[in-house]
């Protein structure tokens, strides 16, 4: 039928099913299963989820880790939930905000044995919707029926899961020319992925030759940075001096990747700092959230730059790891550009974790 959606179409429903709180059915091999995002879970729905069996919650292991809970699934683990346990328990894990305050989390049951793929895939679901990682999931023997009478969203685990590891294809919506303080030439170029994801865009500076290595920025958002003027990073100071680099050799290309807070969201970067005033670093923040240091996909910036016409880049760059993406995307990279600006007493240690710990260049 042509008319209906088609998996990426349904994934992207699946994210906005999941950020309202409302369920999602997975079914695969593995059997089926009924999904909801821990952070919105609304206690009728954990109600009726419980009326129905015994869901699980399913964390990452780096969230099991600070819970000190055990992981037997790789990447995720299966907290069995106890009798009695309400929405607010289930936050509580999911949540590390009052982990300092309230420390008596435990001790968790975590499930060992049998497939934990539908469980991974509705972990992946909720970082892809930019909530927490964290989700509550009921196995389900028989899924086919529910999903039409409940009328909730259907995804195939099997098709989607090795999906969500493929970058969409990218349109190039449209390009139009802005001129800028840092360079009168400039044209804004806007990219949309097909998985309903956000856009992304690319500010070309001058006419940059494509058989020459070109200037380049990769820069990731940040609202609070590069909008709002923030001290905690350097990311404004970048944007600016990367334009006005630009600007001054009259060609380049500065990607600016709507990969908020390096991947995880303005709300959970939000939740990052507000645990970096805890305490703890921008690594362990993460971490302690259910994240990796960096959930950042770098394979989008590569695909940009070669949709544009560009295979070699001179990358302005501090961050060893995006030249080695660019170069296992098939990118170039002809040298690096060191990019050295806004350093302020509040971010100093901020710049020191990423040089230690993420290995950053100073
Ligand atoms: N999760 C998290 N993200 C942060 C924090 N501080 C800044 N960011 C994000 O980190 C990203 C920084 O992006 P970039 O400056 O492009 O990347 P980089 O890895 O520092 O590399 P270069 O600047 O190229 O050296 C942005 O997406 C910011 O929103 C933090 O404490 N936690
Ligand atoms: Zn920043």
């Amino acid at each position: 039928m042509p008319l209906a959606p088609d998996l990426a179409e349904l994934l992207a429903r699946a994210r906005a099913d999941l950020r309202m709180g409302v369920p999602v059915v997975l079914q695969g091999a593995a059997g089926g299963a009924l999904v909801l995002a821990a952070e919105v879970l609304e206690p009728r729905r954990l109600a009726a989820v419980q009326a129905m069996g015994a869901p699980d919650l399913v964390l990452t292991a780096r969230r099991a880790e600070t819970l000190k809970a055990r992981a037997y699934d790789g990447e995720v683990a299966r907290v069995v939930l106890p009798a009695g346990a309400d929405a607010a328990w289930v936050q509580g894990l999911a949540d590390p905000k009052d982990d300092l305050t309230m420390p008596m989390k435990g001790p968790l049951e975590t499930r060992r044995g049998g497939d934990a793929s539908l469980q991974r895939l509705a972990v992946t679901l909720c970082k892809s919707a930019r909530m927490l990682p964290a989700a509550v999931v009921l196995p389900l023997e028989y899924p086919e029926g529910l999903a039409p009478r409940e009328t909730l969203t259907l995804i195939d685990a099997d098709v989607a899961a090795p999906h969500m590891l493929t970058l969409a294809a990218l349109d190039h919506v449209v390009s139009a020319r802005v001129p800028l303080r840092a360079a009168e030439q400039a044209r804004l170029h806007i990219f949309r992925p097909e998985d309903g994801s956000e856009e992304h865009y690319a500010v070309e500076i001058g006419r940059p030759d494509r058989h020459a290595p070109v200037l380049a920025r990769l820069h990731s958002a940040c609202f609070t940075g590069d909008l709002l003027g923030s001290l905690k990073c350097d990311c404004g100071p970048q944007l600016n001096a990367a334009l006005a680099q630009m600007g001054q050799e009259g060609a380049g290309v500065l990607l600016y990747l709507n990969q908020e807070g390096r991947g995880i969201g303005l709300a959970n970067k939000m939740r990052a700092y507000a645990l970096q005033d805890q305490g703890f670093d921008t690594v362990e923040a993460n971490h302690r959230l259910g994240f990796e240091d960096d959930e950042r996909d770098f394979r989008l910036g590569a695909e940009i730059l070669r949709r544009m016409g560009f295979g070699a880049v001179r990358l302005l760059t501090n961050n060893p790891a995006k030249i080695a993406m660019m170069e296992r995307c098939g990118i170039e990279v002809t040298e690096r550009v060191p990019l050295k600006v806004g350093e302020t007493s509040h971010n100093a240690a901020y710049l020191a974790v990423k040089a230690a710990k993420s290995g950053h260049l100073l």
